[in-house]
Formats: C-alpha cells, structure tokens, sequence
C-alpha cells in the first residue's frame, strides 16, 4: 500500500485569507506555566481559509450545513487530472481528459503557486461544466484554487451550479507535487453543526 500525501494547505499567521476575512491565528490560551498541567491553544479563523469545503450554506441561506453533508463523499476514489495555466476550467479545457469512472475529480490549474499571497486573478468553473461532470457521475470536485468563481463574483454562478448538480466543492487543495492519476482521498470536515464551511486535512494516496 503506498503512503498517504498531504494535499493540505498549511496554517498558520501567514496563511492568506479572502481580502477582508478573519485572519488566521493559533494562540497558546493557557500556558502550561500557568495551568501546571497543559498547554490548551485556540484558534480563530474563517472557515474558508486553506484547504476547505463549502456546505451548501455559504451561498444558499436554505442549504445544508457541514453536519448535514455525507462523510462519504469526502473519502474514497479521486482522479487528480492537470491543466496548465486555463484562464477558465470549462467542458473544452476537459474534452480531451476521460472521466469515466470518476466519482471525485480534483483539478491541478498551478494558478496559486505562491501560497504566502492571495491571488490577485483565479481560474474559474464555466457553469456548464457541472451538468458535464455530473454525467459522468461526480460528486465531488476540488480546486487549487481559493474558489470555484471569479474572486469578484458575487452571484457564484459556478457555486449553485455544481450545487444544484449534486458536485461537493474542494477549495484551496495544495497538488504541486502530486502527478495526475487516480488516488484514493480523504478530506473530511469539522462536525460543525452551523457550519457554512470547514476547514479540512486533505490527503492523498495511490491506488494500484
Ligand atoms: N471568505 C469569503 C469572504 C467574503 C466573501 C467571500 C468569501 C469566500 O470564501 C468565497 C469563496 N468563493 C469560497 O467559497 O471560499
Ligand atoms: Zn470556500
Ligand atoms: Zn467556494
């Protein structure tokens, strides 16, 4: 059995978030000097920093909530398939790529290479893409991306499309090192109950 890889963003101060979004930031709340006993830390962030999912509630005031997702599309088979540098990520830019048999598909775009900055200009999902996808049988897709619209969308056409089309959405994954082919993977989220979003550790390992 090969070794799982971390696809995850990691976190800390300097981790960028959204422009205007809560900063991430993991204080030592208790030291153990002064409890005697432990070191107990807290952390404060959005719940769209780093390698996160979206629930249905972050764009859709009646959507599900992270509680209310099934942990079954977060685990299980993934194709990781690559594509240089598309300025959209549309049914051409995949014409070429078979995804038969694909439940999961994660997209390396290498558009957000440096991951100490937000970036100024992403890739986005051409809507028509999630009927294509869904025909195929995924339901699940995950981005090296901050989003799957335009960062100045306010509509995220993208979001309710693949939503409406049953695709869960895979934001902020790290796939620099990680050749196209198929994987087993397993990102799951927080239990959070009023979650709109949750961060998650993402990780990735070969299937034979
Ligand atoms: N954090 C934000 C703050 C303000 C406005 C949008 C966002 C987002 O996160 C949107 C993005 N499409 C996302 O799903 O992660
Ligand atoms: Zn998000
Ligand atoms: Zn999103």
């Amino acid at each position: 059995m090969s070794a799982w890889i971390d696809i995850s963003q990691r976190l800390d101060e300097h981790t960028p978030v959204w422009p205007g979004d809560t900063p991430f930031s993991y204080r030592i709340r208790w030291h153990k000097e002064d409890s005697g006993s432990v070191n107990v830390g807290q952390i404060t962030m959005s719940t769209h920093t780093g390698t996160h999912i979206d629930a249905p509630f972050h764009f859709d005031n009646k959507g599900k909530k992270v509680i209310d997702l099934d942990v079954n599309i977060y685990i299980g088979p993934a194709r990781v398939i690559h594509l240089s540098n598309p300025k959209k990520i549309g049914i051409d830019e995949l014409q070429q790529i078979d995804l038969n048999g694909v439940t999961r598909l994660l997209i390396y775009t290498g558009a957000w290479t440096n991951r100490n900055t937000f970036p100024e200009t992403i890739p986005y999902i051409d809507p028509p893409l999630a009927p294509y996808l869904r025909k195929y049988g995924i339901r699940l897709i995950g981005v090296d991306l901050p989003s799957v619209d335009p960062l100045t969308s306010k509509r995220l056409p993208a979001h309710h499309e693949l939503h409406r089309c049953g695709i869960h959405i895979l934001e902020g994954l790290v796939l620099d090192h990680v050749p196209p082919g198929d994987y087993e993977l397993a990102a799951l989220p927080l239990p959070l109950v009023n979650g709109d979003g949750s961060p998650v550790r993402a990780v990735l390992r070969k299937m034979k």
